[in-house]
C-alpha cells in the first residue's frame, strides 16, 4: 500500500502523543488489533409520509428498510471506504456501528468479542461527523496542542464571520480532536466533502497512516479520485442499503470484470462502479432498468466467493466463546477527573467568547440602546394614579425575555462522552452574561423610580434573572428536542409570549380571563413572576390623587394588590419555591433531552 511521507501537519503525530501506554499492560493486550464484525445487519426506520398540513398525528407511518443484510468485517490496521450514491445508506451504516440509530437494528454487531453498544463505542470509538463543529475563536494551538498542525497552530479556527484556517485544516482539527482520546475505532462521515482533491488526498493519506498504525478506520466518501483508491485497504459499495461489493480493494476491479462489468480504460474504477450501482430516477424506464441492474449486482455479490469468505470469517468471529483469554482489553489513558474537564471546558468557552468581538459589540450596542431607551421611556416614575399603569408596563417589560438567544456557544464536536459536561459548562458561562445583563437592566429600572429599597432591588433582580434563565433553558431544551435553532427560538418565544399574556395579569385582569387560562396559569412561570414583582413593588406604596383626569381609585399599593393580586404578598415564598421548581424541572428535562438527542442525531449546535 502506497502511503506518502508524513507531512508537517500529519495526524499520525497524534498517535505518538496519545500513546502514553501504561507499562503494566500486557504487550499482547496493548497491541491486539480491534475488529468489527457485522452479521446480517438490517436497519429499519419509521417515517411519516404525506403532506405536512395533515399534521404529524394524521400522516401515515411508513417503515423503511435503510440497510439490508449487511455482513462485513473490519479490522484494525485497515482503512475501509464506504462508497455509494446519495441515499445509499453510508451514513446509516456508520450510525449503526456507532450505535447512534433512531430506528430498529437487527442482526449482530460485534466489536472484538463484545456485543457493540453505546458504552463500548463511547469507550473505544470516535465519530467524525460531516460538518466541522468547532469554536470559531479558539486557536488551533489551544484546540489540539501538539497535533502536528504546526504552521497553523496559532491561527484562529474561524467560522462564518471570523476568517480562520482553511477547510482542509479545519477537518484535520476535527479529526485530531477525536484522536485525543486515542480511539481504537475511527468512523468518519464524508471527511473529504467540501475539500479540493489535493487536500482530500492528503487527509485520506493521513487516515491511511493512522490505520496502518493499528486503528480501525472507516470512512464514507463521495467521488474519491483514483489516486485515493490506492490508499484504501477495503472498499464497500452500497446501493439502496445493500452491498454490491465489500472486500479487499485489490479484488474490486477483477470482481466486476468477472461478473461482466469491466471498468473502461482510463476511467476511475470507484466512479464507474458507484455509477453502476446508482438508480437513475429521471424517468420510469431508466429507473426500472437501473433497479434491475442493482438487483442483479446484489445477487451476484451475495453468491460470490468474496462474500462467502467474509461471511465465514464473521460467523467464526461472532461465534467465538467470550472467555477471559479471548476478551481483549485495551488500555486507554485514564480520563481526567470531572472537575478538570469542567474547568477546561469553561476555560475554552470563555476564551472563545472573549475573542468573539461580534458578541461583545452586539451586546454592548443593544444594551447601550435598550437601557437608555427604557430609562427615558419609563423614567421619573411619579406616584399619581396614572403611575399604576406605568409600573405595570415596567413589570411587563421586566418579565419578558428581551433578547433572542442567538449566540453560538456549543458548536464544537467534542465527541460522544462530553455532551453532558459541555452543556453544564455552557450554562455556567451563559449565566455570567445573564447575571450581568439582569444587573444592568435592574439597576437602570431602579433609577426610573422603583421602590427605593435594597432588599426589594435584590428580589427584583433575582426574579428578572430567573425569568431570563428559564427562557434560556427552555430554548436549549426545545433545541434538544427539535435540533433546529430557528424552531427552538420561535417555539420558546411563542410559549413565553402566550404565558405572559394569560398568566401575568399585566395585559388583562386575571378575574376577567376565561377559566381555562386560569388553569393553565398554574403551569406558567409568569403567574409566579408577576405576583412577586407586583407584591415587591406595590406593597407599602402610597399614591396621590392629583386631579389630572384619572379618577382616584387607589390610595395605596396595598389597595391595588387587594383588588388585583389579593394573595401576592402572602404567596411570596410559595412563588419563589415554584420558580425554583420550574428551574430544576426544566433543567432536568432539557438536560435529558439534549443528552439523548445530542448523542443520537448530531452534535449539539446551539444558536
Ligand atoms: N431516521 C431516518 N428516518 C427516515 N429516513 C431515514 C432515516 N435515516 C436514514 N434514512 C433514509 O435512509 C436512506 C439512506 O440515508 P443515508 O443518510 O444513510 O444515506 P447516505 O448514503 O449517507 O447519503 P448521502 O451521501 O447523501 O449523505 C435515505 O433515503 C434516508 O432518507
Amino acid at each position: 500500500m502506497e502511503v506518502d511521507e508524513p507531512s508537517i501537519f500529519d495526524l499520525q503525530y497524534v498517535l505518538t502523543s496519545c500513546s502514553n501506554v501504561s507499562p503494566d499492560i500486557e504487550e499482547e493486550e496493548r497491541f491486539a488489533a480491534p475488529s468489527l464484525n457485522l452479521l446480517g445487519v438490517n436497519y429499519e426506520v419509521k417515517e411519516r409520509v404525506g403532506s405536512w398540513y395533515k399534521g404529524a398525528c394524521f400522516r401515515p407511518i411508513r417503515k423503511k428498510k435503510v440497510l439490508r443484510d449487511i455482513t462485513i468485517q473490519l479490522r484494525g490496521g485497515q482503512l475501509t471506504a464506504l462508497l455509494g450514491s446519495s441515499g445509499s445508506g453510508k451514513t446509516s451504516l456508520l450510525d449503526v456501528i456507532a450505535c447512534r440509530t433512531d430506528g430498529k437494528v437487527s442482526g449482530k454487531v460485534y466489536y472484538n468479542n463484545y456485543e457493540c453498544s453505546k458504552e463500548v463505542m463511547k469507550q473505544y470509538g470516535a465519530y467524525v461527523l460531516q460538518a466541522d463543529k468547532l469554536l470559531a475563536n479558539l486557536t488551533v494551538n489551544k484546540a489540539i496542542r501538539d497535533m502536528g498542525l504546526k504552521n497553523v497552530a496559532d491561527s484562529k479556527i474561524g467560522g462564518t464571520i471570523v476568517r480562520g484556517i482553511s477547510g482542509g485544516e479545519r477537518r484535520r482539527v476535527t479529526v485530531a480532536i477525536q484522536l485525543l482520546q486515542d480511539p481504537k475505532i475511527l468512523l468518519l462521515d464524508e471527511p473529504t466533502s467540501g475539500l479540493d482533491s489535493y487536500t482530500a488526498r492528503n487527509l485520506i493519506s493521513s487516515l491511511a497512516q493512522l490505520a496502518h498504525n493499528g486503528k480501525l478506520v472507516l470512512v464514507s466518501i463521495h467521488q474519491p479520485r483514483s489516486e485515493i483508491f490506492k490508499l484504501f485497504d477495503q472498499v464497500g459499495i452500497l446501493s439502496q442499503g445493500e452491498m454490491v461489493f465489500f472486500g479487499s480493494s485489490n479484488k474490486l476491479v477483477p470482481y466486476f470484470d468477472s461478473i461482466g462489468y469491466p471498468c473502461p480504460t482510463y476511467a476511475n474504477p470507484l466512479d464507474h462502479y458507484v455509477d453502476l450501482a446508482s438508480i437513475d430516477r429521471r424517468n420510469n424506464d431508466s429507473e426500472f432498468q437501473t433497479l434491475q441492474r442493482v438487483h442483479s449486482l446484489v445477487e451476484k455479490f451475495y453468491a460470490s466467493s468474496i462474500h462467502s469468505e467474509t461471511a465465514d470469517k464473521v460467523l467464526e468471529a461472532t461465534m467465538a466463546p467470550t472467555t477471559s483469554r479471548t476478551m481483549v482489553r485495551f488500555y486507554r489513558p485514564r480520563p481526567p477527573n470531572v472537575f478538570r474537564v469542567i474547568n477546561a471546558l469553561i476555560g475554552r468557552m470563555l476564551i472563545n467568547l472573549a475573542r468573539d468581538r461580534t458578541i461583545y459589540i452586539t451586546r454592548t450596542f443593544m444594551l447601550s440602546l435598550f437601557v437608555p431607551f427604557i430609562c427615558a421611556f419609563l423614567g421619573h416614575m411619579k406616584n399619581n394614579q396614572e403611575s399604576i399603569q406605568d409600573r405595570i408596563g415596567l413589570m411587563y417589560q421586566s418579565a419578558s425575555v428581551p433578547f433572542p438567544h442567538r449566540e453560538i456557544y456549543i458548536t464544537e464536536n467534542v465527541g460522544m462522552a462530553y455532551i453532558q459536561r459541555q452543556l453544564f459548562c455552557y450554562h455556567m458561562q451563559f449565566m455570567r452574561f445573564r447575571f450581568m445583563f439582569s444587573l444592568v437592566l435592574s439597576s437602570a429600572l431602579l433609577y426610573t423610580g422603583l421602590y427605593p429599597e435594597w432588599s426589594r432591588f435584590g428580589i427584583y433582580y433575582a426574579v428578572v434573572f430567573v425569568t431570563h434563565f428559564i427562557g434560556e433553558i427552555m430554548t436549549v431544551g426545545t433545541m434538544g428536542v427539535f435540533l433546529n435553532p430557528q424552531m427552538a427560538n420561535t417555539i420558546t418565544a411563542l410559549v413565553l409570549s402566550a404565558s405572559i399574556l394569560y398568566a401575568s395579569g399585566f395585559l388583562r385582569t386575571l378575574s376577567n380571563m376565561l377559566d381555562i387560562f386560569d388553569w393553565f396559569s398554574w403551569v406558567s412561570i409568569h403567574k409566579y413572576v408577576a405576583e412577586i414583582l407586583v407584591a415587591n413593588e406595590f406593597k407599602g406604596l402610597n399614591f396621590t390623587c392629583e386631579q389630572n383626569g384619572a379618577p382616584c381609585q387607589f390610595l395605596s399599593g396595598d389597595d391595588y394588590l387587594k383588588q388585583y393580586y389579593p394573595e401576592a404578598v402572602e404567596n411570596m415564598s410559595r412563588n419563589f419555591g415554584a420558580l425554583g421548581g420550574f428551574m430544576i424541572s426544566f433543567f432536568v428535562f432539557h438536560y435529558r433531552g439534549v443528552q439523548d438527542q445530542g448523542y443520537t442525531k448530531s452534535t449539539l449546535n446551539i444558536i
